[in-house]
């Protein structure tokens, strides 16, 4: 029997689309104290005439990616984000409107919902530029017993935390590596990971509540998150552990684990465009790397047992 050879056929391309995929803007407006954010991640996807892009290598029909990247943050400053929507629909007429080959254009759009952090008020010391990610935080607690004795470690995780402003970061050590400029007015953010461990162990001492010790403690955390005029995550840090120390006589040692989720603004002026932290600054939300903040707030004459690296407990 012979065997039948379909005939060979050259290759073609198919479908195909190019675009710079999860631009993270996040923009700040300002009414007077009370700042509103907007928190976007903006893919853009093009096709149209591109065939020859990729068949013979020509870029004459190549917007590219790079552009359009830079085209949403300069959106942002421009046009503002009235709604995840609304942007959208701006992106994508510009894109096909403006460039004669590209026929086709697919915004997609993920948006991170913020809440307020409530603070003493409402009045002069309302906080009104400090927020939540929405969402809940993970809870932990960890037990501990030999027969003896008791140990509880409680703690919370992926807790997100951002300040529009009331954080500087200057007079840092400069050497010939350093390339940061110092800043007066910066986002500070981060994702609070904290383990605490309380002074009960065992049943000669009344058992705290650990219901209304959790709520207190994670509203100290974000009360002092708020309201500390930062001038590093560092300092931050130390006083969201002292303030749950100084209110909370249950809790013994408290640790944390703090990535800075790094908001860089956006260099605009190529494109005609001031950007900075007056109003409506653009800010580019920058995955990695990040600086990574640990330590441990004691309470004087207590001893350090929480185990530095949070991942094992
Ligand atoms: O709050 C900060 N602490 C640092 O140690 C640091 N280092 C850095 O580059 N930026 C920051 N921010």
């Amino acid at each position: 029997m012979t065997v039948q050879h379909r005939p060979a056929r050259p290759a073609i391309l198919g479908q195909n689309q190019y675009g710079k995929a999860e631009n993270r803007v996040v923009k700040i407006t300002r009414d007077g104290g009370t700042h509103h954010i907007r928190d976007l991640n903006v893919s853009v996807a093009l096709s149209g005439d591109l065939e020859e892009v990729h068949l013979s290598g020509s870029n004459a029909n190549c917007l590219p990616t790079d552009t359009t990247k830079n085209t949403v943050f300069a959106f942002a400053k421009e046009h503002g984000i009235a709604s995840a929507e609304q942007f959208g629909i701006h992106l994508a007429r510009h894109f096909v409107t403006s460039q004669e080959p590209i026929t086709r254009a697919r915004i997609r759009i993920e948006e991170y919902a913020w809440e307020r952090i409530a603070t003493a008020g409402p009045g002069a010391d309302e906080v009104r530029h400090s927020f939540a990610r929405k969402g809940q935080e993970t809870r932990l607690t960890q037990i501990t017993y030999d027969g003896e004795t008791w140990e509880v470690v409680s703690g919370l995780k992926d807790l997100v935390v951002l300040n529009s402003t009331n954080s500087e970061f200057w007079g840092y050590i400069k050497d010939r590596y350093t390339t940061l400029q110092e800043a007066y007015d910066r986002i500070l953010a981060t994702e609070v990971s904290s383990r605490w461990r309380f002074d009960w162990t065992g049943d000669a001492q009344p058992m705290p509540d650990w219901e209304r010790s959790y709520e207190q403690v994670r509203t100290h955390l974000l009360q002092a998150f708020a309201e500390t005029y930062s001038l590093s995550l560092q300092q931050t840090l130390y006083q969201m552990g002292s303030r749950v120390i100084e209110h909370r006589p249950e809790v013994e040692e408290i640790r944390f684990s703090m990535p800075n989720k790094h908001h860089f603004l956006v260099d605009l002026k190529p494109f005609g465009l001031e950007n900075d932290t007056a109003d409506g600054a653009v800010y580019h939300a920058a995955d990695r790397p990040y600086g990574l903040i640990e330590a441990t707030v004691l309470r004087d004459g207590a001893e350090a047992r929480i185990p530095l690296d949070l991942t094992t407990i």
